[in-house]
This record gives C-alpha cells, sequence and structure tokens, in this order.
C-alpha cells in the first residue's frame, strides 16, 4: 500500500521524516520491481536465437532498450528521489532522478522525472512568483535512508521573516553541495538547479544558442544537464542521430564523463576536436602559435593549393610501352585533361575519374591516328567500335594506369597534410601566400603524430579529396564476393560432412535435404550480414560524415575557425549549445568574441544567454580574480560569488631554490586544511616536469603527467590542463611566469585563480605580479 501524500504543514519533524522515508520505501520498491522486471525480458531475449533478419534487427532494438532501462534503473540507485512540492490546492508532487508510475501506464506518477514539465516549479518557484506551490522540500539521503528534510514555505510574509536569499532557490540544499568536498569527478546538480540555470537547460532544440558566464557559473553543470534534457524530450530524434558534446581535452572529458550516466543518459558521444576524424587519435602537443597558424581561415586555400599541387603534368612528355609499342604522353594531353576535371569543381578524387576518361580519349584519337590513317588521305579507317576497343585497351594497361595515377593520383587526407607539413617544398608553393615565419611553424618532422589542430585540416581536405564512389563500390562489390565465396566453402563444408554422416547412418544422401539445397551463398551472406547494434554515438564516432542531431561544445570560447568549420559540417541544422566565457580564452587561434564565430555561418540568428553567478568560487578568492580579470579587459564584468568562505587566499615569497620543498609542505598544510577535499598545484609549462618530478617523489600519490588521474587527492598540473576543472584548495606557482608564457598569459592566471572551491595560495619567487599585488596586503 501507498503511503499517504501529503503531509500536513504543521506535522512534527519527526513525523515528517518517518512519512517521507515511507514514501521513499515504496519509491524503491517499485524500481526494485521495475528493475527485476526489464532484468527477466533481458535475459529472456539474450536466450532467443535465429530467426530472419528483421526478427533479429527487432530483438537487437528490444535487448538496446531493456539494457538501457537496466543502465539508468542502477543509475539512479543514489538520490533517486530529492524534492517535493506541496501546492496550494491538490497532491504533492515528488521530484526525483527518473519517472516512475504505480502501473504502466498511470497518470499519476509516484514520482516526477525532473525533466519533465511537471517538475519545473521545483526550480523555478519563489516567494514572488509561486506559482501555486505552497512548500519546496529538499529530501537528504544515504542510499536508500532519508537523513535530512530542508524546506522552504514559498511566502512572501513568511520569507521576509526567514533571512533567506531570493536571488537562489533551494538555499541550503545549494550551500551544502557547493561546501561539500570535491572529489575529481563533476556531480550532477538536478537537485539544486538554479533558476536562471533551468532557462538555458530547458531552453527548445532549435538554433544556436551561446552561454556566456563567468568561471563557476555552471556552464559545463548546464551544457551536460541540457543534453539531458533534450534527449528526454526529444528523445525519438536524438537517440537516432545522437548529441555530440565536445570538451577541451581527455582529463576534463573524464571529469565530466560520469555526471551523464548518472543522469540516466546514453546516446550522447563525449570528444575532443583530438577525436573528431575517425582513425586519428590527435594528442600530440604543439606551440599555440603554430596551432593559430593552422586554425586560421587561410589555410583553407593553402590546402586547396597542396591537391592542386598533386594533380601535376611532366616537362615536355612521358613514354609508356602500350601494346609492344612506345606510347607519348604529352603534356599537353595531360593539361587538357586536368583542366576538364578541374573545372568540373568535383573534389580530388571524384574528379580524377574526368581527368583519367579525357586523358585516355585523347591517347586513344593518338593511336588511332597511327594505326588507322589512310595512307591515301582519305577518313580515319577504324570504326567507332574500334576507338572503343582502343580506348578500353588503354584503360585495362597497367603501364598507362600507372602513368596517369603518377600525375593525378587517388589520395587521402592523412596523406596529403603528412606530405605537405614535411616537406618545406610543398609548404613553399602551398603556402606561399602565408608569412615565411607561419611556414616555419608549420613546418615538422614527417614522424610527428597527429595534433588537435591538425585534425580541421584532415577534415578540411577529405571535403576537398573526396570518395570516388566508383573505388567504393568496386571495393564493396570485392568484399560481398569474398564473402559469398567464403560461404560457397562452408556450403561445401557441410556437403561434405552430410555424405559422410549419411554413410554412416546407411541412408541415400538425395533423400534428405541440405543446406545447399535450401539456401545459396548469396542468400546465406545476407541471413549472416553483421547487424549493427552500436548505438547512434558509437556510429557517429566512426563516421566522419555523420550529422548529430545537436551539438554541444564546452569552453567553445578556445576553438579555432577551422574547427568551427568543422563542427558546422557536423550540424547542419545548426541545433547548438556553445558554452564559454571569452575572458578565459587562452588558446591564440581561440575567440574573443561570440559574434566573429557565428557570423558567417548563422548571421545575427543566434541567442546570447549570460549566466552571472559564481557557484563555485568564494567571495575571497573571486576579489583576486577580478583584479586579474581587470587586467584582462577592464570592460568585463566577474561573476558574483553566491558564498563566501571564510577564509582569505595567501601568498609566500621563497626562494628559488626551495621552491620544489615549498610547494610540498604548501600541499601538505592545504592537504590537511581540506580534509577529504582535493588538492591543486597549477604551474607554468616550463616547471611542471621538474615540480612534478619532485612533488611526486615527496607526496605520494600526487597525480602528474599528461593525463593526471584526478581521482588522487593532489593534483599537479599546468594552467592549460585544469581548464574547466575545480579543486577544494588551488596553490597556483610562479604567477609570473605563467602570465609571461603565452601571449594570453593574463587570461590563464584569471582562469588558475578561478579553479578553487575553498581555498587559494600563491607561491612565487620574484615579486607578485601587479594584478596580485592586493594578496601581498
Ligand atoms: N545549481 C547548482 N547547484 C549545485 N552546484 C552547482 C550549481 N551550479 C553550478 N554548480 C557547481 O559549481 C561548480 C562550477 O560549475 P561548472 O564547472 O559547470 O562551471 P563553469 O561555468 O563551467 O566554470 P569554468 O568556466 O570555470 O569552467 C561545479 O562544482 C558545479 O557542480
Amino acid at each position: 500500500m501507498l503511503p499517504q501524500r501529503g503531509v500536513a504543514l504543521s506535522s512534527s519533524a519527526t513525523d515528517d521524516l518517518r512519512s517521507e522515508q515511507a514514501y521513499l520505501t515504496t519509491l524503491y520498491e517499485r524500481l526494485d520491481s521495475l528493475r527485476e522486471q526489464a532484468d527477466q525480458r533481458l535475459k529472456a531475449i539474450l536466450l532467443e536465437a535465429g530467426g530472419t533478419p528483421q526478427g533479429r534487427t527487432q530483438r537487437e532494438a528490444t535487448r538496446g532498450h531493456y539494457a538501457e532501462q537496466l543502465a539508468q534503473m542502477n543509475a539512479v540507485e543514489n538520490g533517486l528521489c530529492f524534492g517535493r512540492l506541496d501546492f496550494a490546492e491538490g497532491e504533492p508532487r515528488y521530484i526525483g532522478r527518473l519517472g516512475l508510475s504505480a502501473a504502466e501506464h498511470d497518470r499519476d506518477p509516484l514520482l516526477v522525472d525532473w525533466r519533465a514539465l511537471a517538475a519545473r516549479p521545483f526550480y523555478l518557484a519563489t516567494a514572488v512568483s509561486p506559482d501555486g506551490v505552497t512548500r519546496r522540500r529538499h529530501l537528504r539521503t544515504r542510499g536508500r535512508l532519508l537523513t535530512g528534510i530542508d524546506d522552504e514555505v514559498l511566502d512572501l510574509e513568511a520569507a521576509a521573516g526567514t533571512g533567506g536569499r531570493e536571488d537562489v532557490t533551494g538555499e541550503a540544499a545549494l550551500l551544502s553541495a557547493l561546501t561539500a568536498s570535491r572529489t575529481g569527478r563533476m556531480r550532477d546538480i538536478v537537485e539544486t538547479i538554479q533558476a536562471e540555470q533551468d532557462e538555458v537547460i530547458r531552453a527548445g532544440l532549435n538554433g544556436v544558442m551561446v552561454v556566456q558566464g563567468g568561471p563557476g557559473t555552471g556552464k559545463t553543470a548546464v551544457a551536460l544537464h541540457r543534453a539531458a534534457y533534450l534527449l528526454y524530450t526529444y528523445r525519438a530524434q536524438l537517440t537516432k542521430q545522437g548529441v555530440l558534446i565536445l570538451g577541451p581535452n581527455t582529463t576534463f572529458l573524464r571529469y565530466i564523463s560520469q555526471v551523464l550516466p548518472s543522469l540516466a543518459e546514453t546516446g550522447v558521444l563525449l570528444a575532443t576536436l583530438g577525436d573528431m576524424f575517425p582513425g586519428v587519435r590527435a594528442r600530440a602537443a604543439e606551440s599555440s602559435a603554430a596551432a593559430a597558424v593552422k586554425g586560421r581561415l587561410g589555410m583553407l586555400d593553402v590546402l586547396k593549393r597542396a591537391v592542386d599541387d598533386r594533380q601535376t603534368v611532366p616537362g615536355d612528355y612521358v613514354e609508356v610501352d602500350h601494346d609492344g609499342y612506345p606510347l607519348r604522353i604529352e603534356r599537353a594531353v595531360l593539361e587538357d585533361a586536368r583542366a576538364a576535371a578541374r573545372r568540373s569543381g568535383r573534389p580530388h578524387n571524384v574528379a580524377r575519374q574526368i581527368f583519367v576518361t579525357e586523358a585516355i580519349h585523347a591517347l586513344s584519337l593518338q593511336i588511332a591516328e597511327r594505326i588507322g590513317a589512310d595512307p591515301l588521305g582519305g577518313e580515319n579507317l577504324l570504326s567507332a567500335a574500334d576507338l572503343a576497343e582502343t580506348r578500353r585497351e588503354l584503360r585495362e594497361d597497367i603501364d598507362v594506369q600507372q602513368a596517369l595515377f603518377d600525375f593525378w593520383p587517388v589520395l587521402t587526407p592523412r596523406q596529403v597534410l603528412r606530405d605537405l607539413l614535411s616537406d618545406a617544398g610543398r609548404l613553399e608553393s602551398a603556402a606561399r601566400d602565408l608569412p615565411a615565419e607561419d611556414r616555419a611553424l608549420l613546418l615538422r618532422d614527417r614522424e610527428a603524430r597527429w595534433t588537435p589542430a591538425d585534425v580541421p585540416l584532415l577534415d578540411e581536405l577529405a571535403e576537398l579529396l573526396g570518395v570516388d564512389e566508383t573505388l567504393k563500390r568496386r571495393q564493396a562489390a570485392l568484399e560481398r564476393r569474398e564473402a559469398i565465396e567464403y560461404a560457397e566453402g562452408v556450403l561445401e563444408i557441410v556437403e561434405g560432412s552430410r555424405s559422410l554422416d549419411f554413410e554412416d547412418e546407411g541412408l541415400e544422401k538425395d533423400e534428405v535435404l541440405s543446406a545447399a539445397d535450401v539456401v545459396d551463398a548469396s542468400a546465406f551472406v545476407e541471413r549472416h550480414e553483421v547487424i549493427d547494434t552500436r548505438t547512434a554515438a558509437e556510429r557517429a564516432a566512426a563516421d566522419r560524415t555523420w550529422v548529430f542531431g545537436h551539438v554541444i561544445v564546452d569552453e567553445a570560447q578556445e576553438l579555432s575557425p577551422m574547427a568551427w568549420r568543422l563542427l558546422m559540417r557536423r550540424c547542419p541544422s545548426r541545433s547548438m549549445t556553445v558554452v564559454g566565457d571569452v575572458a578565459q580564452t587562452s588558446e591564440l587561434a581561440g575567440t574573443t568574441g561570440w559574434e566573429q564565430v557565428f557570423e558567417p555561418y548563422v548571421a545575427q540568428r543566434w541567442n546570447l544567454v549570460e549566466l552571472t553567478v559564481n557557484y563555485r568560487t568564494p567571495a575571497e578568492v573571486m576579489a583576486v580574480a577580478a583584479d586579474v580579470l581587470a587586467a584582462v579587459d577592464p570592460a568585463l564584468q566577474p561573476p558574483r560569488s553566491v558564498r563566501s568562505a571564510g577564509v582569505d587566499p595567501w601568498s609566500l615569497r621563497v626562494p628559488r631554490a626551495a621552491l620544489p620543498a615549498e610547494i610540498t609542505a604548501a600541499v601538505r598544510l592545504e592537504a590537511g586544511e581540506v580534509g577529504e577535499g582535493r588538492v591543486g598545484v597549477l604551474v607554468p609549462e616550463a616547471l611542471e616536469a621538474e615540480l612534478g618530478r619532485h612533488l611526486v617523489e615527496s607526496v605520494p600519490g600526487a597525480a602528474v603527467g599528461e593525463q593526471p588521474d584526478l581521482l588522487n587527492q593532489v593534483v599537479l598540473m599546468t594552467v592549460r590542463q585544469a581548464k574547466g576543472l575545480e579543486f577544494d584548495s588551488v596553490v597556483v606557482v610562479e604567477p609570473d611566469e605563467i602570465i609571461a608564457e603565452s601571449p594570453r598569459g593574463l587570461s590563464d592566471l584569471y582562469v588558475a585563480v578561478t579553479r578553487a572551491t575553498r581555498r587559494l595560495g600563491v607561491l612565487h619567487t620574484t615579486d607578485l605580479p601587479k594584478v596580485l599585488t592586493a594578496l601581498a596586503a
């Protein structure tokens, strides 16, 4: 039996706790029973086998459905239900991470999914505009146990008396979430989403929405919750097309990767720019200056020329052996063929067909001239059929094929880019319009590994090169022929072993139908074709031309114009959520204004929303950050901190030789102060290796390196790596050097000091930079 809903407002706290616990228990019982059902169905499906291809596809879809349901139910085990709304009229409403009903099509749910419209007042109702809500209750739980209740009475008079803040909802629950120790993994915020964040999360699917907000305003959190909301609301469309979430680096992706499953979502591809060209994992580092050159739109011409430069002609002619005679392929013939192919405007590998056809045509006329010329000066003696035969022979001649291939080869993006960037001569030609110093920045070793900034170039080249469909079809036909040959082999083996079996059993072979009687090899292949069981996200990851239903970009200020071109190709519908902060841009290729990013793609048709409250960084730390921001750009306003920590940031000047030891001492002190929490040491890139080595030796378990494990209590990293992350305590080392290291060094320092959720310290060996002098006071 369900416990009675709607506890009277006047009932005692203990009664409330008891009655809410009973309700929670019922919810968990319902969850268990649904989980059991899904588990049984899944097991039954896994036991089924065989059937038609359609039947198997259907079965696969059902299996996927139950598996996803189970994953979702498992993900909400903790914090299944976290809130309740009481209304002036009608039944109270419980809000949770998942929707639950007592029976399948029950219209009156036991638990309302936080993403449903009915849950919205939980995030929006205030004493000033209560929307019928009389009370918002936050339920605090540990596992299945209720540990506490926070009530907000939405009554103007009552609110005036409590001294609560009117700009936040669920203040007690919010403050408890914000002051909790960090764990190295981001947590969801479904219990305490604030009104300005809710507007962004629930905005419609269409169009480009840019969410600009200072550090700690919840941009990442909002972006992830928006993904969950969109998948819930536009389920059919988005699970088919997938949602892409692009983040700045893999450490960051690991940091946010747990948030979505706990929001009970699949069908989302989390990727960095370096993952966006299938088959390439571009992770190598390069200078910000080199990445900036690659990120500019000027590279479009460079790449186009690099492809054009591969379409060559000989100095005068080349000679090949054809049919026992020397055949001259003249420069003029190839120039004409090249001009015709280029005129077609098709991508290089596609236009190659035109080049080959034109060249073969000209060569066949040349041969006709030689062997069909009428000695009496009349018309050429070769018929049209003879000419066609000559063309066929030319086409099939390996030497002719090779010569034409040399002048117009089939190319891959990787080949063109690798050749271009590792060959000064090719660069000199293709990048002749770039300044010599930019060309010098591009030139690198042939064996160099791919960098993230290479990826948009590879993608652009894939567009310029295209795929020759006839080659692709030929490849597919070849694969199918191989499969049929294999199937014939299988059927032959079945047939062979059958005769042996029958001989053993004394039966006539013709009396019993064999596999080969009922199915031929091609039908066999069809039946056994592999069914694609991958999710949209998995298929999208493997397909460069995949078009996403929605694209979410985090730390979007860092993307270059070339990277935006890639993303826009993946999202022709321009259904995008872009979150970032132009004051935090550290990449030279990045942007400091959103207009310049979107104007070329959607003109004025993009929406700017600003988040203004900083949930991460306490007021004391933000006061320091405000000075840095003013130096970045006096016109920029820092976000308002929602709380203060009661601890002032500190700074300490130490001798250079003592710096590693002082870092260790500071880390020990800070680790003691934050208890369970995390300590982040942010250092200049030039010192990372040295200081990292020392820290690992002196503080066991400290994480350093290219992809440090954020679950460790102490992590040392560069500011670039710390983008989007946060730590209970942050120690910034050598701020002067951080500023000097990059042309956007002040923005880097702003990022560094705003990573702290509780405490900030600065260690320096020279005078504090002017922007931090307030610290010394
Ligand atoms: N409504 C909320 N309830 C609870 N916690 C919140 C809320 N909004 C934000 N936070 C917390 O504030 C912190 C900062 O959020 P987030 O990392 O999303 O900010 P950001 O704007 O992306 O910051 P940055 O630009 O510095 O990367 C996170 O710990 C997040 O969980």
